[in-house]
């Protein structure tokens, strides 16, 4: 199977936040943020391996800033590693005052989607050409992080 850059797999996600995303802080709910960063991620690892995926796990989500109501938040998805079946994606959030247009850096994820075949079976997915500065900084350090997730489901046996 040829690999494919990095870069095809690019998704990126915009919402206003409105009162629903919103807790008492007037600041968007982390777990609506965590459903915009599944749904980018989903989009990017389809487009990258062009078959059904499942989530198999998040790494940690670190928030930097809070997004307030009525501002823009984008979420920026590109997948930076495979392995056989399995697929790294990285999630980059930044809020953005649409007033003023500042921009802050928000949050950053880690995810692992795994491709599936017909009948629901883990299949081979291809592998990734890294280009940008950026995607070869993550894709050099992504087998560490393959095998952190790989101990930690071994200790949660
Ligand atoms: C679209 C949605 O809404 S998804 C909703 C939420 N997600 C789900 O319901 C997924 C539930 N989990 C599953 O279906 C299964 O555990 C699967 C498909 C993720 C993995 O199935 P398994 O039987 O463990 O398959 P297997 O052991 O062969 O592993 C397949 C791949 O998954 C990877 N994997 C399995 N569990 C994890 C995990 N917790 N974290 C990261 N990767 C994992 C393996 O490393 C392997 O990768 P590789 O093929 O690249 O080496």
């Amino acid at each position: 199977m040829e690999p494919k850059a990095a870069r095809l797999s690019r998704t990126v996600l915009t919402e206003i936040i409105l009162p629903a995303d919103t807790n008492y802080h007037n600041t968007v709910f982390g777990g609506r943020v965590m459903q915009y960063i599944d749904k980018v991620a989903t989009i990017a690892s389809m487009r990258h391996c062009r078959k059904s995926v499942v989530t198999a796990s998040s790494d940690s989500l670190d928030f930097f800033a809070p997004v307030k109501l009525g501002e823009a938040i984008q979420l920026e998805a590109f997948v930076t590693w495979t392995h056989r079946s399995s697929m790294e994606v990285y999630v980059k959030i930044e809020s953005e005052n649409l007033l003023t247009g500042e921009k802050k850096h928000t949050a950053t994820s880690f995810l692992t989607f795994v491709a599936l075949d017909e009948v629901g079976q883990p299949c081979p997915v291809p592998g990734i050409i890294a280009e940008t500065d950026e995607e070869k900084k993550l894709f050099e350090s992504a087998e560490a992080r393959f095998t952190a997730r790989k101990l930690r489901k071994e200790a949660r046996l």
